[in-house]
């Protein structure tokens, strides 16, 4: 039985706290697989900058020599009001019927989850198991005690929380931002995305020039 981890991410652009955090929950929970899944942006609930292509490439760029990392265009191939987490992972635990997926996420996630805002909350926990990491200074376990549809989950199973020597303060805002205003977020992302972003104008890299 295999270990995979779905890394659901608008990815926009990709960042090395993602490569990072993917490297080390797949090392510490001995993952055989990490899929990164880029959301699409017929998403309606969040504003992206980059178009759906050019977010796979800087993916594909960013992790062409790494075995264990794949992109699954997945959600990119869905209709706008068939997008949900739910149904993603109900897709995957399909592809994989004879192995163990986990859905990967920041704490960030974990805390909105459990307040009910993502579609199916209730279902979309009762059905998975969790990666979660540490971000932004979230107390986990006080975020699953706090909210009902959590802390009913949580079988000792459903979240493994990873908390200890994970937490980046890189973010993809953080990198829009300097292209915006013109500062260099060089060596904050894998640099094959950021010469694409460079070559491609993205996020406003000319403008400032
Ligand atoms: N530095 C980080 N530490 C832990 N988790 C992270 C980090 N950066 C991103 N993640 C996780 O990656 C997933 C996708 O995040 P997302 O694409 O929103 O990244 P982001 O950098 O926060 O982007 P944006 O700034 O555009 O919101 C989420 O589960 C998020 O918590
Ligand atoms: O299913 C939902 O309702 C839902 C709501 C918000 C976010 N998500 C998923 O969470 C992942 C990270 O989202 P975000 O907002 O941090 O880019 C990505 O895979 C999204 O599709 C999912």
């Amino acid at each position: 039985m295999a270990k995979i981890g779905i890394y659901g991410s608008s990815f926009d652009p990709i960042t090395d706290a993602h490569l990072f955090t993917a490297n080390t929950v797949a090392k510490r929970c001995k993952l055989d697989k990490v899929i990164f899944l880029p959301c699409s942006s017929k998403r309606q609930d969040k504003k992206l900058y980059a178009s759906d292509e050019q977010r796979v490439k800087m993916i594909e760029l960013a992790i062409e020599d790494n075995e264990k990392f794949e992109i699954s265009d997945y959600e990119l191939n869905q209709l706008a009001w068939e997008i949900a987490t739910y149904k993603t992972m109900k897709y995957f635990r399909q592809q994989y019927r004879e192995d163990e997926v986990y859905f990967i996420m920041g704490a960030d996630l974990l805390v909105d989850i459990g307040a009910g805002k993502w579609q199916r909350a209730d279902e979309l926990i009762q059905e998975n198991k969790f990666i979660v990491m540490a971000r932004d200074g979230i107390d986990m376990l006080t975020a699953i005690s706090r909210s009902p549809i959590l802390r009913n989950a949580d079988d000792g199973q459903t979240f493994h929380l990873i908390d200890k020597g994970i937490a980046l303060e890189i973010s993809s805002t953080f990198i829009r931002e300097e292209f915006h205003v013109g500062g260099d977020p060089r060596y904050l992302l894998p640099n094959a995305a950021y010469n694409y972003i460079k070559e491609n104008d993205l996020y406003g890299y000319n403008r400032k020039k």
